[in-house]
């Protein structure tokens, strides 16, 4: 009801093929929009009291999309590794997982900049049995399982700090990683810091469980991983993309920013710090 902006559209009728909407205009249209998510508190998931979705990621999608004139966003839940597949196949039009930015995804989907950055962690089993305290401390024990979560960049990780395939374990999200570390189906579940920490903090679900402590980041291709969370939209809506990015940089590192992450578990550590989307997708 309340779309102002139609001045600077040329009237449907001049144009000689029919106009498709794009996917911005069709949101501003509509005063809402879906968004993709994992299920991965505190990124992005499902508040069952509020019966919501929320999360960092969530609530600054919000926030920008707000500005943009979109008013509403609706969730839709897939697995990690599902994301780019449902983003491509239009099952949604923003994924807002808190997706790390990598060279390999640049490929395949456009990205917003960094809203954050991260480290990794283990969560294991109290007094951590098999002391896993690194991906090599997994190399190091052959009994060793190591759980990830389908699609997540810790596969990646853990192929690329070499350990056997046979030693990892995949989980289909973050909470059923949690029951196959209780469980003892994986010794460690390898994560984001934050969400490990999420995890940690909900203490009748985190029973027997601790956080891996201390922790040595994998170094790949020579350098120490930091994981840099972002949006991820079609690379068709490339405009889209660069038109939520401009409103974006205006919210990122204010105060406002701060305040609204701040009970998700990010403190200014996690600011991304400059960091830029151009930058990830050369691998620097
Ligand atoms: C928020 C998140 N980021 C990583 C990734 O982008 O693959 C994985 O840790 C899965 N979850």
């Amino acid at each position: 009801a309340c779309s102002d902006s139609g001045s600077d559209k040329p009237a449907a009728a001049a144009a000689d093929k029919p106009a498709a909407a794009s996917t911005l205009e069709a949101a501003k249209a509509a005063g809402k929009i879906r968004i993709g998510y994992a299920n991965e508190a505190p990124f992005a998931y499902m508040d069952s009291k509020e019966a919501k979705v929320t999360g960092e990621s969530v609530e600054i999608a919000r926030v920008v999309l707000k500005r943009m004139g979109i008013d509403e966003v609706e969730g839709v839940l897939t697995e990690f590794g599902s994301l780019i597949p449902g983003l491509q196949a239009k099952r949604f039009d923003i994924i807002a997982a808190g997706m790390y930015v990598t060279p390999e995804r640049c490929q395949q989907v456009a990205f917003s900049n960094p809203t954050y950055g991260v480290g990794q962690a283990f969560l294991v089993k109290q007094g951590n049995p098999k002391n896993l305290h690194s991906y090599e401390d997994v190399v190091k024990n052959p009994d060793a399982k190591l759980g990830v979560v389908v699609g997540a960049i810790e596969g990646e990780y853990a192929s690329k700090s070499k350990v056997p395939p046979a030693q990892v374990v995949v989980f289909p999200d973050a909470v059923s990683a949690l029951s196959g570390v209780q469980a003892g189906r994986a010794d460690a579940y390898a994560a984001t810091a934050l969400t490990v920490n999420d995890l940690m903090g909900k203490t009748s679900a985190a029973s027997g469980l601790q956080k891996a402590e201390p922790f040595t980041d994998p170094v790949i291709d020579g350098k120490n991983v930091r994981g840099y969370g972002a949006y991820a939209f079609r690379s068709d809506d490339k405009a889209f993309a660069d038109a939520f990015n401009a409103e974006l940089a205006k919210f990122i590192g204010t105060e406002e920013h701060q305040k609204l992450v701040a009970p998700f578990g990010f403190t200014s550590e996690e600011l991304p710090k400059g960091v830029t989307a151009a930058q990830l997708c050369a691998g620097q």
